[in-house]
């Protein structure tokens, strides 16, 4: 028998409701680009002011967009191959990798300062909160869960970004990408969190938009939902393993099923 999960016409449906159990959730882990906010926006202005900065091309946002989600060193290298591959930044050098990564690596110390400041400077004014999410977290909140914000972006970039956005109340802790020794979707940053929260990994829900956030969960031993509308490093979220999908926070229903 197939049926859809209760009251929740967005989620997959799961094969042999009769053997599953409901799972009971303490606390919520919410992650925080393409998934509370979306702040595409300003990862290409920073970008474009630090290219500047640089004397390099600008980039748009179909090439920033699949580079979001592994925090702002990897987007700013990631970005830096990029535009170091172009011929018209290369003055007519031969393109081997070898000299990319070497163009890269020269550039990143000026690249990082330059980004971090222009980041700072304009962070949250190109970025929107998502529909549905205030919503969504005062449901939540009003379940009685504890919520935690845990990001791979740096603490220093993510903490003013809520409280502009009128977010940072809903969560009990704020977790940057380098608050811990390694970032999703490495377990430990869910592992530290669920501590932090005082909770179980099997009843905090991670909530996410990328295979960085449901690898993090499922190593972790967290059952994860993805919303639909983040970014997921350019390929289609349905085909991540996760628990769920839904199309909006405020849409999520907590009966969530587990065998
Ligand atoms: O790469 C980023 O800065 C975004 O990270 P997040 O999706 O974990 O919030
Ligand atoms: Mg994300």
């Amino acid at each position: 028998m197939v049926t859809a999960f209760p009251f929740q016409r967005n989620y997959y449906p799961v094969p042999d409701a009769m053997t599953l159990t409901p799972v009971l959730f303490d606390a919520a882990i919410i992650d925080l680009d393409g998934t509370l906010v979306d702040t595409l926006g300003d990862f290409v202005v920073a970008l474009n002011l630090m290219l500047a900065d640089l004397s390099l091309p600008a980039v748009d946002r179909a090439v920033v967009e699949p580079l979001v989600g592994k925090g702002s060193e990897h987007l700013i290298a990631s970005v830096l191959v990029h535009v170091s591959n172009r011929p018209s930044a290369h003055d007519g050098r031969a393109q081997a990798a070898i000299s990319l990564e070497a163009d890269a690596a020269r550039l990143w110390p000026a690249a990082w300062t330059s980004f971090q400041r222009h980041y700072l400077a304009i962070n949250g004014q190109h970025a929107e909160v998502y529909p549905g999410v205030l919503e969504g977290l005062q449901q939540l909140k009003g379940r009685g869960l504890k919520l935690a914000c845990l990001t791979n972006k740096p603490a220093a970039f993510a903490l003013p970004l809520l409280r502009a956005k009128g977010l940072d109340g809903f969560f009990s802790q704020v977790f940057g990408g380098d608050a811990f020794e390694r970032k999703k979707p490495d377990p430990l940053p869910l592992l530290k969190t669920c501590e932090a929260l005082g909770t179980l990994p099997a009843r905090t829900l991670m909530i996410g938009d990328s295979s960085n956030d449901a690898r993090a969960a499922r190593a972790a031993g967290c059952p994860v939902l993805l919303v639909t509308y983040g970014y997921n490093h350019g390929e289609p979220v349905r085909a991540v393993d996760a628990d769920g999908f839904v199309d909006s926070l405020s849409a999520i229903d907590l009966t969530l099923w587990k065998r």
